[in-house]
């Protein structure tokens, strides 16, 4: 099943960020969205995750089918990386959660309180849970902020391994992933009135 996205407009604090945003992404295909700090990749990817309502338009293929991954990572500082894979193993209704301990080298922390872990390893966490939630689309924003070189690899070859599977990904990032994916310039669907000056969602802050 395909994700859809047709005329979308949305926005932060109430004033449009995007607007007319239109994509189909493919079962298997990655798709990268880049623009410049502010453009609305994040504004974007909440959206297609169901945490903020679009102004107008359309989404298909998402809700339930989808994993997000954000900037914060969402983590149980009290339990362990293991029981914090556990932990979501259960909430989505799966059991595994080796394969996400081997996909990014987390076995010799596995008994580490998550609050206790790097910058870098939080996130390697983080991105591990994706692979416990058995959700086929991948909504992720900067998921290589903090990774070292041997985690972004990690994290490329997972997500080839998600694609391989029949799974599809939507990434905002400013970096090379390191293969081949479609790319959408989310700056083409800059909204007219962008200006933001005292618009905010305090909710979110
Ligand atoms: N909580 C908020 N309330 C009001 N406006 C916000 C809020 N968060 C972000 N914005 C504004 O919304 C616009 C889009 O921000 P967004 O975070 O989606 O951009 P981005 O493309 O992800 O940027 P970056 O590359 O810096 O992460 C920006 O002008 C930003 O200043």
């Amino acid at each position: 099943m395909e994700l859809r996205v047709d005329n979308l407009t949305i926005a932060r604090g109430g004033v449009p960020v995007l607007a007319g945003v239109h994509f189909v992404l493919p079962a298997g295909r990655a798709l990268v969205l880049r623009g410049p700090n502010g453009a609305g990749k994040t504004t974007l990817l909440r959206t297609l995750a169901g945490l903020q309502p679009a102004l107008s338009g359309q989404i298909s293929g998402a809700g339930e089918r989808i994993a997000y991954a954000a900037h914060a990572d969402g983590l149980k500082a009290m339990l362990s990386v293991t029981e914090n894979l556990q932990f979501w193993a259960e909430i989505f209704g799966t059991r595994e959660t080796d394969a996400a301990l081997d996909a990014y080298a987390l076995r010799p922390l596995a008994e580490r309180m998550a609050g206790t872990l790097s910058a870098g390893q939080k996130r390697r966490l983080g991105l591990a849970r994706l692979l416990v939630t058995g959700r086929p689309v991948w909504v992720l924003d900067e998921p290589t902020v903090s990774l070292d070189t041997a985690a972004v690899a990690q994290f490329a070859a997972a997500l080839q391994t998600h694609l391989a599977a029949g799974g599809s990904a939507v990434i905002a990032t400013h970096i090379d992933l390191g293969f081949k994916a479609a790319t959408l310039d989310i700056a083409s669907f800059r909204a007219a009135s962008t200006l933001l000056a005292g618009a905010s969602d305090e909710a979110f802050l």
